[in-house]
């Protein structure tokens, strides 16, 4: 070898040695203690894991396959384990790790118009979320330093809510009914109600079938209203785990948008299949059954969720939350578990009867069976006029008309009442997905209980309404503006409004039958 060619072998030599010598500097070892635990078992929703003795409790655990579970049932020996997402992969003997964080969901103006499941994996096919900020799903309620009574009303467009059974921003109101009474559409109604009223709107489908979830989503679709709104969703085929923290996960975004000063809309479809579920998860993990077999925390499981919705003071932001939780009763029975539980918590209740829903008499909102008890003070000063004497008249029908059911001939005025309170009745009717503005709302409340309508056929009822709403354009700009406001309408404004009323259903007015006669004849056609 030449002594050149031997010099640069030197130097390459040199070179690398010292190239190894500085990433051995740079490189300090160290230590990374890590907790890593071991899959015991894993049956339906629930996996119970060994040898994670730091974990905490509802720490989020991650298995193999970035598959997640929520540390639920701690004790000194095993980990009860809620999972999150398909654990039929599993196996006894798999490795978990801790991830030392809870649940949490990322929040952000760019949820609106999205479709998300409760680990904000997104459903609609437009990509990734792209918030930056991340909010724990269980959090706690606001203080009562920090809340304001419920004063604004939420005008639902639904008249038999909005004049009769209010409801204000702030408020919890339950919506209870049997099977197929029409609870979705009521909810959906109030959000598609919210277009440009600057309200904010989260539906959380808890447990639902897909068919169900995919026609609400078209509905809100056809409205615009995902111009509003967040919709989460958990399918029927989901773990129950998912069901469990779903309504959590949705009111941790209703909460990022109420603090910023924004008034929320949230609407728990439904909290019956929360129960259900996590009295599933409770019996799996063993905890000891209770009334109904639920687990002895079921009332703090809802009174946490719902005591997040509220009206925040100006000194917080002046936002509100109002939920519209719904729940399904069973033949008609209120006072079981659940339901009491519910009832008890929030702050009135929208009872739907299957009777009147077989009868066609839509919604189906049992006035009787059905109360606010916040909505009223919020109510505007126009609907209050109306209300009392329209809720006494409604009692007052319903009453007589189960008597005329048993053949009863009645006298004038209790035939009177009759008539006057199937055009309540027929007044308070209203197709899905048609919520109306105040205006009309107020306008066909004058007529109703100015008796403008008595003597109206109830066939024409309908057209006659519609009428009347047609009638609002050829008032004045201003009584158009003081009707939108519902605020107090001066004697002189409600002579005009009455005016155009009754030149507008002079067409309808049927004089063939004398009133009573009418009524009479309507008792005995129903008797058969
Ligand atoms: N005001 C209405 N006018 C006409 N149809 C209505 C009205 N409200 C509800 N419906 C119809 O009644 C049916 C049941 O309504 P909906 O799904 O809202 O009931 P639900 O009580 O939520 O049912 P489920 O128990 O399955 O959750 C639907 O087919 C709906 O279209």
């Amino acid at each position: 070898m030449t002594p050149s060619v031997d010099n640069n072998l030197k130097q390459s030599y040199q070179h690398l040695f010292e190239h190894l010598e500085q990433s051995r500097q740079r490189v300090q070892p160290s230590f990374v203690l890590q907790e890593i635990g071991t899959v015991k078992s894993v049956s339906a929703g629930i996996a119970i894991v060994h040898g994670l003795p730091s974990a905490g409790f509802e720490e989020l655990l991650r298995f193999p396959g970035d598959i997640y579970g929520i540390a639920f049932n701690i004790d000194e020996q095993e980990i009860g384990v809620i999972m999150l997402g398909d654990y039929s992969q599993l196996n006894a003997g798999d490795e978990v790790k801790r991830t030392g964080r809870v649940v949490d969901i990322p929040v952000g103006a760019d949820l609106i118009g999205r479709v998300i499941d409760p680990l904000s994996r997104t459903l609609d096919g437009k990509g990734k979320l792209t918030c930056k900020q991340r909010m724990a799903i269980e959090r706690p309620a606001p203080e009562i330093m920090a809340r304001s009574p419920v004063t604004e009303p939420l005008q639902t467009g639904l008249k038999v809510l909005d004049a009769l059974i209010p409801i204000g921003k702030g408020q919890r109101e339950l919506i209870m009914g049997d099977r197929q009474t029409g609870k979705t559409s009521i909810a959906i109604d109030a959000i598609l109600n919210q277009k440009d009223k600057n309200v904010l709107c989260v539906y959380c489908a808890i447990g639902q079938k897909s068919a169900s979830v995919a026609k609400i989503l078209a509905t809100l679709k056809h409205h615009n209203a995902f111009e509003y709104t967040v919709v989460m969703v958990t399918e029927g085929n989901d773990p129950p785990g998912l069901d469990y923290i779903a309504p959590y996960a949705a009111t941790s975004i209703g909460e990022y948008f109420m603090e910023q000063g924004k008034d929320v809309l949230i609407v728990y479809d439904d909290l019956t299949q929360h129960a259900r579920s996590y009295r599933e998860l409770s019996l799996l993990l063993r905890r000891p059954p209770g009334r109904e077999a639920f687990p002895g925390d079921i009332f703090y499981l809802h009174s946490r969720l719902l005591e997040r919705s509220t009206h925040l003071n100006e000194a917080h932001g002046g936002g509100s939350m109002t939920a519209l939780p719904i729940i399904e009763t069973e033949e008609q029975n209120m006072s079981a578990y659940i339901p009491t539980n519910l009832i008890s918590i929030t702050d009135g209740q929208i009872y739907l009867s299957p009777s009147l829903f077989s009868l066609g008499i839509l919604p189906a909102v049992d006035v009787g069976k059905s109360v606010s008890r916040v909505g009223g003070k919020a109510q505007r000063s126009a609907y209050r006029k109306v209300s009392g004497a329209l809720k006494l008249a409604y009692a007052q029908f319903e009453e007589l008309e189960t008597f005329a059911r048993f053949g009863a001939r009645l006298d004038a005025s209790s035939l009177q009442s009759i008539e006057h309170g199937q055009r309540i009745r027929s007044c308070l009717k209203q197709a899905e997905s048609s919520p109306q503005s105040v205006a009309a709302q107020i306008v066909i409340l004058l007529a109703l209980t100015n008796g403008l309508f008595d003597s109206i056929d109830l066939a024409a009822m309908d057209s006659a309404q519609s009428a009347a709403i047609e009638g609002l354009t050829s008032l004045p700009q201003s009584i158009i503006e003081k009707l939108e406001q519902a605020e107090t309408i001066e004697e002189h404004d409600k002579h005009i409004i009455l005016d155009m009323l009754s030149q507008t259903l002079k067409p309808f007015t049927e004089s063939t039958l004398r009133t009573g006669d009418k009524a009479q004849f309507m008792v005995e056609e129903a008797n058969g």
